[in-house]
């Protein structure tokens, strides 16, 4: 052992004094390229490879190095003794790096890499378009020559990707809105958003468990779906159509279903879009990982009428037709079209191109939800499914749901209730028609005085079934109406309406048809 650190010590004490010699015999320009040409013979020899990251690329910022920073920063949390912490703007959550001139190692796929992060005193302000930092940052990346192709193949590739799902997780997520109607921002942006702070989840969702486990396991399995859609040729896309009473749910499912998965969402506002066209910017300027919705869709707009009474154009191209005229005109709508007197020039087909046709897979990973409150009032061309994939009926308030908000509002779980008041309201629960919305109002206004807040709304709940029997709201030999019959009554009527319409549809294409051949 002493041997070794007596010739370490002579061979720095003979690097030592070649140095003072080249400084005193050579001058500066011959000592550089001595340098430089040292510097190369030992990369020649050495058996590692060095990539340089650099926080600033000209004047741009690079992406890789924050990605990289990014990345590091979920191995550093856990190992480094020394870390730096960010906080990102719309973030509520710390970040760990790795601090000055200090390095880690990582290992991708049994290689080991090493990190080093750089930071060096920047010497002279160059010229540039704007200040620089006065500090150079950068990583440098060491890694074994004979594992440079992996390496540049997919572990960059891997490192984007999960400082993206970092980001993702740490970034509050936003909600968008297309109120400003048809103007841009500044930086030509037709959505406003602002951090979406919803704190439902499928957790305080009050619904039947089972129905609720489908959803989130639906949404799962989308989401980690991109080679399934690949394999399968299907646009990574999903519809849900949510229907049922107001006050059910449908709204605070959607919040649910963006903090399940980590996504934003995107309220689109179809009364504020005046064309098909302004509809497909829209979609093109929304991201991927979102959830896009039209609440109401029954109300937004009249688009139940694909097929329009028409004189000499076919009805169903006659309203890409309008669209395309009123687009090319740049008019906000002139009145003329559907015939029905409506301004608003979108149109049935230009609603389903947005979700179905070419441009709704201009991004991925997108999940359209419709709500209504009147599913047999919607054009079953939207109902068909590939479009609606899952149809998810609300319902009123039955025995699961009442539970899970007796937990939510109150705290209280089954045996805290009682046996008997329990069997009392799953008895009376179904026939009083109550929504989750009218049980939480009750709940929450004696949310002090627990016991109060039982007893009110066993009351409630007898008093409303009564109303109900007595009223002959409800159908059945015992005046129960199931919730599989409303759904399957709701549904009926659709198809019903479905059938109806295409007959009709038939019929005026077939007169249009004797139409243009007479003429
Ligand atoms: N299923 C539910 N689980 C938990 N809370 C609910 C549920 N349904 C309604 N609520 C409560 O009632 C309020 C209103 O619900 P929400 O806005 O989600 O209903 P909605 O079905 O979207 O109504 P609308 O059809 O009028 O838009 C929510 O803030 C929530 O607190
Ligand atoms: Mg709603």
């Amino acid at each position: 052992m002493k041997e070794y650190w007596t010739s370490l010590a002579s061979l720095l004490g003979v690097f030592a004094f070649c140095q003072s010699l080249m400084h005193s015999i050579f001058p500066p320009e011959l000592r550089f390229a001595f340098l430089k040409f040292f510097n190369r013979v030992f990369h020649l020899f050495s058996s590692y490879c060095y990539f340089d990251i650099t926080e600033i690329d000209g004047v741009n910022t690079n992406e890789l190095y924050n990605a990289v920073q990014l990345y590091l920063s979920s191995s550093v949390s856990i190992a480094g003794n020394r870390l730096s912490l960010t906080r990102a703007v719309n973030s509520s959550s710390i970040t760990f790096g790795l601090s000055n001139n200090d390095s880690i190692v990582d290992t991708f796929n049994g290689v080991t890499v090493l990190w080093e992060h750089v930071v060096t005193q920047r010497q002279t302000q160059t010229f540039a378009w704007r200040p620089l930092p006065e500090e150079k940052r950068g990583f440098t990346l060491r890694i074994k020559k004979k594992d440079k192709t992996l390496i540049l193949n997919s572990y960059l590739d891997y490192i984007m990707e999960r400082a993206n799902e970092i980001r993702r997780k740490n970034q509050d997520r936003l909600l968008y809105t297309n109120s400003r109607g048809g103007s841009l921002d500044s930086r030509g942006h037709p959505w406003e958003s602002v951090p979406f702070k919803h704190p439902s989840t499928f957790e305080t969702l009050a619904m039947d468990p089972l129905k609720k486990q489908q959803i989130m396991d639906d949404l799962k399995d989308f989401a980690n779906g991109q080679v399934f859609y690949q394999k399968t040729g299907r646009a990574w896309k999903r519809g849900y159509l949510l229907y049922g009473p107001p006050g059910t749910g449908k709204s605070s499912m959607i919040a649910a279903m963006a903090n399940y998965l980590g996504y934003d969402i995107y309220d689109l506002e179809l009364t504020e879009v005046h064309s098909n066209s302004e509809l497909r910017k829209l979609l093109m300027k929304t991201s991927s990982k979102s959830i896009i919705v039209i609440e109401d869709i029954d109300c937004s707009i009249n688009l139940t009428n694909r097929k329009k009474n028409s004189s000499n154009v076919s009805s169903l191209s006659r309203s890409y037709y309008e669209a395309e005229t009123r687009n090319g005109s740049g008019s906000g709508g002139s009145g003329e079209e559907g015939g029905n007197g409506n301004n608003n020039t979108i149109t049935l087909s230009g609603l389903l191109n947005f979700t179905d046709g070419l441009w709704s897979c201009c991004g991925s990973e997108r999940i359209f939800v419709f709500t209504t409150n009147h599913i047999e009032k919607l054009d079953p061309a939207l109902l068909r499914s590939g479009r609606m994939d899952m149809r998810i009926y609300m319902s009123f308030c039955n025995f699961p749901s009442l539970k899970i908000l007796l937990k939510n509002y109150l705290g209280y779980e089954e045996e805290d209730v009682g046996e008997d008041l329990l069997k009392e309201m799953e008895r009376v629960v179904d026939k009083a028609e109550m929504t989750p919305a009218d049980v939480s109002e009750a709940l929450i206004k004696n949310r002090r005085d627990k016991e109060k807040a039982i007893r009110d709304l066993l009351e409630d709940l007898k008093s409303r079934g009564e109303r109900n029997v007595k009223d002959g709201k409800l159908r059945g030999g015992n005046g129960n109406l199931t919730e599989l019959e409303v759904v399957e009554e709701q549904e009926k009527r659709a198809i019903d309406s479905q059938n109806g319409r295409d007959e009709k549809d038939h019929d005026e294409e077939e007169i249009e048809l004797e139409d243009n051949i007479c003429r």
